[in-house]
């Protein structure tokens, strides 16, 4: 799915306070591409995934997914998009305590209205995509931080999203499991063709990534 952003404009607080964190962003990104986001801290990576990922409505300007503009859609719109249309992949992973990693895999059919056990080889094979086959009935606490990573990375793609939206995924993982992932990211969007966007202040993802866009400070 192509994404395009256009004039984007975001801007938190009220009066004094008003801070205005992108202001009229025009930026595209292609399908099959990982794009690594970099920027300082509190340059509004976040705040981009957010919108590009129709969590947040921008004060001004068009999201446009493959041409339609999701800002101005409705709520219960928007919020099939991203059932429909978008995986999620943030710095914890949000992994759910006590359930095995499939059970994780297969909280999406609920997110996806269908019956788990309808799914049950689709998120099978989307732990095998990510190399965790092995790892199917352990818990979260029975699993290291990059393969928490991993099994949120498979929780995101099992419904095959289009565009993949992800937040600072290596925060918390060691830098051969951070190497591992970026690889994971790249080959997503390079395999499946997906549009992929990672927020990131690490090297190994940027240096995986086919593209880099800085925003400034
Ligand atoms: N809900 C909010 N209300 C008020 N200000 C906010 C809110 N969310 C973010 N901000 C502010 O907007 C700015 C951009 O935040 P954002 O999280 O998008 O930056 P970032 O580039 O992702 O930062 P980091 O690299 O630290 O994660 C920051 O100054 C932040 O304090």
């Amino acid at each position: 799915m192509s994404l395009r952003l256009e004039g984007v404009t975001v801007a938190y607080g009220r009066g004094a306070a008003r801070t205005t964190v992108l202001d009229g962003l025009d930026l595209e990104f292609a399908p099959g591409v990982l794009t690594a986001l970099t920027g300082p801290s509190g340059s509004g990576k976040s705040t981009l995934l957010a919108v590009a990922g129709a969590l947040l409505r921008p004060d001004a300007g068009r999201v446009l997914l493959d041409g339609e503009d999701v800002a101005p859609l409705g709520d219960a719109r928007r919020a099939r998009v991203r059932r429909e249309r978008i995986g999620y992949l943030f710095q914890s992973g949000n992994l759910l305590p006590g359930l095995t990693a499939l059970d994780q895999v297969l909280t999406m059919a609920h997110v996806a209205r269908r019956r788990p056990a309808r799914y049950r080889d689709r998120a099978a094979a989307a732990l095998d995509a990510v190399g965790l086959a092995h790892r199917r009935g352990h818990r979260p606490e029975q699993l290291s931080g990059g393969e928490r990573q991993r099994v949120a990375l498979a929780r995101a793609l099992v419904l095959e999203p289009s565009l993949l939206l992800v937040d600072e995924p290596t925060a918390a993982v060691d830098r051969a499991q951070a190497g591992e992932l970026a690889a994971l990211l790249a080959d997503c969007a390079g395999r499946r063709g997906c549009t992929a966007v990672v927020a990131t202040h690490d090297p190994a993802v940027t240096e995986a990534a086919g593209r880099v866009v800085a925003l400034a400070a």
